[in-house]
């Protein structure tokens, strides 16, 4: 086993350079849990004040650096705070991260890092009292807390914040003047260029690895706090811009029509038709002021951000613009819709979620479709076929397949050479600006593919079932005509299907923006052993709050949609695809006790391997792209702005109940019969 890694220290002691000192030492500090290293006492005070803290398992110490590693992008200082009253529980033998301790945290006024720090050095000195009424394996019940804060409130009222300057001497507090920090420091150096004695333990490897991640943690602090001051000054930069835009948009509204069209004559060159566009784009949204409902054209005029968008608009195919309107009993229209759903350049994207029934109706007809088929499949390959012809001849569309079937089409007929298709997958990332429509030709699967083929928004879908189960496919192939004929003239009932967007942050990376990702789910996100045979270990935590520690054979975060998938094989609810939430469904707990939970949309739900875990873990999005997670790896998952917008065949409650009772067989038994005995 590897002994004491220097290099470790050594980076601590670079951060002690540049950071804090009293922090470091706190954190530090926690290390004295794992028990006395004797050949650590002599050197220095605080190496000292390791040696009386007790023995504790570093199943806690692990578990509190992950939190400590979580913790670094929010309030440093009062996480060390609070994870210094958590040490004054003494061993470690029964506590976890439980509510007590998060509660008992969360009332500790928060002091500067000279407070901390004094606080902290008050505690080292009163740990063997404590630790000697705590050995009797105190569990962490309500009546061990007072007593905690009681000793918290005495050392405060003994040793108010500011005393470390006055009352504490500084032999003993060791950083209150800047003699002794360097003494310290120099201590702790020669710490590092003295021999290493025989009989090390194995721990010390752990307790390199404990520095290695307070390193990390006090340099992602760091890093972290530049970066959001790198980005806030780019919004802020965006925000001048787009002001400065507005401002002239105005002053063009404001003035003379003539003037007006002069004004796009300048900026945009000459492009009669593309002003025509533009001008009656703010006539319509005019009309629209007041009403109940929210017009694309509204939102596409407010929207251009770039100063040559009628040019780059000129290059791409013109989308249909649309409506949307909410009803429900008895309502005529809702006021608060702005909030649910709103437009951005036309697309759908959702504010807030709504569990109303939305409908769509088109604007201006659509022009352009998108055919989505299931590969390897014989009749769906005829039905693809026959649906392009009719869609061109009948409807005069344009049409979109993607390379493969754009191969089969012409192989059957080079009539099909009017179909379009890609060449690059990067043109895939503006496909949602020239599709209307989207029909996919398949069962879930391929609905699962058409969503995972948009990282952004997603035009509306219209799901034909050919697969086997279809439970989210409502409309029969047979009818296809019936259908798009309907659809086509709109207005339609639509689904808005919330998908989850993932990042995986690795161990390695400096700050959470070196990620990977997004990526996109529809249904869910599964964490699972992979081929491990040992269980999985995860902690989950949801935005600041700790959750769990998943053990078993894995985690699924689901969505509503997802809610009859795997989530359902899993022993979780059924869920309403409308009602925003996500589902917190553990695969194969090894527990009595673990149900899943639904939470609500807001959360970012955080997935840690930690350090402490005898296997990696392994993360699928939809059941594909599996990746491999490391101990100290993240997977973090909130909900994604862009929906997947489906097409009802009658609305979003009667697809629901239809396709659990006709997919899933929900509740099937048969009648009692009548005969037999009765209440007297
Ligand atoms: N034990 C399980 O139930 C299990 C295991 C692995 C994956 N899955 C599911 O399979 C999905 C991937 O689907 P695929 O078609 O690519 O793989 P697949 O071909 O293996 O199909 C999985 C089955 O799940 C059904 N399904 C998919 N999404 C559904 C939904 N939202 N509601 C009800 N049923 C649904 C499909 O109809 C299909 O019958 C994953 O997202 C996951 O939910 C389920
Ligand atoms: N256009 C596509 N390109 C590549 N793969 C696709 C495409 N459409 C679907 N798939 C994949 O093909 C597989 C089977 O598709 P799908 O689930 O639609 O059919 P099925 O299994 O017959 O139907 P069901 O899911 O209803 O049982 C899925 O894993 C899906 O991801």
């Amino acid at each position: 086993m590897s002994l004491f890694d220097l290099q470790d220290v050594c980076i601590v002691i670079g951060s002690i350079a540049t950071l804090d000192l009293p922090m470091v030492v706190d954190l530090i500090g926690i290390y004295g849990l794992k028990g006395p290293h004797r050949m650590l006492t002599t050197t220095d005070w605080f190496l000292q004040a390791l040696s009386v803290i007790p023995r504790g398992s570093w199943g806690d110490v692990a578990r509190r650096f992950t939190m400590i590693r979580w913790a670094a992008t929010l309030d440093l200082p009062m996480v060390v705070d609070l994870i210094g009253i958590f040490e004054l529980k003494g061993p470690y033998y029964t506590l976890t991260m439980t509510d007590w301790f998060l509660q008992a945290l969360s009332v500790i006024p928060r002091g500067s890092w000279g407070d901390v720090a004094t606080r902290f050095t008050m505690i080292r000195w009163i740990s063997p009292k404590i630790c000697f009424r705590s050995q009797k394996y105190c569990e962490p019940t309500a009546s061990c807390i007072p007593e905690i804060l009681r000793i918290t409130q005495v050392l405060v009222s003994q040793f108010p914040y500011d005393m470390g300057k006055s009352g504490v001497s500084p032999a003993e507090n060791g950083f209150n003047d800047s003699v002794s920090l360097l003494n310290s420091e120099k201590a702790v150096h020669e710490l590092i260029h003295e021999p290493l004695l025989d009989g090390i333990d194995d721990h010390l490897f752990e307790f390199s690895e404990a520095l290695r991640t307070v390193a990390k943690a006090l340099r992602r602090v760091t890093e972290g706090k530049a970066s959001a001051q790198a980005e806030a000054a780019e919004w802020k930069r965006k925000y001048e811009l787009e002001r400065a835009r507005n401002l002239m948009l105005e002053k063009r509204v404001l003035s003379p029509r003539g003037h007006g069209n002069e004004f796009n004559v300048q900026k945009f060159g000459n492009l009669p038709d593309q002003i025509m566009l533009f001008d009656e784009n703010t006539e319509k949204c005019e009309l629209c002021n007041g009403k109940d409902d929210i017009c694309a054209n509204e939102v596409l005029r407010d929207s251009e951000s770039d100063s040559d968008y009628p040019v780059v608009q000129a290059k791409m195919m013109r989308k249909a613009s649309f409506r949307l309107s909410w009803c429900c009993n008895g309502e005529k229209g809702d006021r608060h819709k702005h909030d649910i759903v709103s437009f951005e350049k036309g697309n759908i994207t959702t504010a807030e979620r709504s569990s109303k029934q939305i409908s769509l109706k088109w604007e201006s007809p659509p022009q352009t479709v998108l055919i989505l088929t299931k590969p390897n499949s014989t009749s769906v390959q005829i039905l693809c076929f026959e649906m392009v012809r009719w869609l061109k001849e009948q409807k005069k569309l344009n049409i979109f397949v993607e390379p493969r079937v754009k191969n089969e089409l012409l192989a059957e007929s080079l009539y099909y050479d009017f179909v379009q298709t890609w060449t690059d997958d990067k043109e895939t990332l503006i496909l949602h600006t020239k599709v209307d429509l989207i029909v996919t030709l398949g069962g879930d699967g391929t609905v699962l593919w058409a969503a995972s083929m948009f990282k952004g928004p997603v035009p509306p879908i219209v799901p034909f079932s050919l697969g086997s189960l279809g439970f989210m496919t409502p409309f029969y192939s047979e009818h296809y005509r019936e259908y798009l004929n309907t659809i086509l003239g709109g207005p339609i009932s639509i689904t808005l299907r919330h998908r989850l967007q993932c990042h995986i942050i690795r161990d390695a990376a400096k700050s959470e923006l070196e990620n990977e990702g997004p990526m996109l789910v529809l249904n869910e996100v599964t964490i699972d052993r992979g081929i491990a045979s040992f269980l999985t270990n995860l902690e989950c935590y949801c935005d600041n709050s700790f959750v769990t520690c998943v053990q078993g054979d894995g985690l699924i975060l689901s969505t509503t949609s997802g809610s009859t998938a795997y989530s359902l094989a899993a022993g979780g609810s059924m869920v309403h695809p409308q009602v925003p939430g996500i589902l917190f469904t553990p695969i194969c707990p090894h527990s009595l006790s673990f149900r899943p939970l639904i939470l609500p949309e807001h959360v970012t739900i955080r997935v840690v391997i930690p350090f402490n875990s005898r296997s990696h873990a392994w993360v699928s999005f939809d059941g594909k792209d599996r990746k491999q997670l490391a101990p100290g790896d993240a997977l973090v998952c909130s909900m994604a702005p862009w929906p997947v917008p489906t097409a009802c065949q009658v609305d979003s409650t009667n697809d629901f109940l239809r396709s659990i009772h006709d997919g899933l067989h929900w509740n099937l038994r048969k009648t009692q019969s009548f005969d037999g005995p009765r209440d007297p």
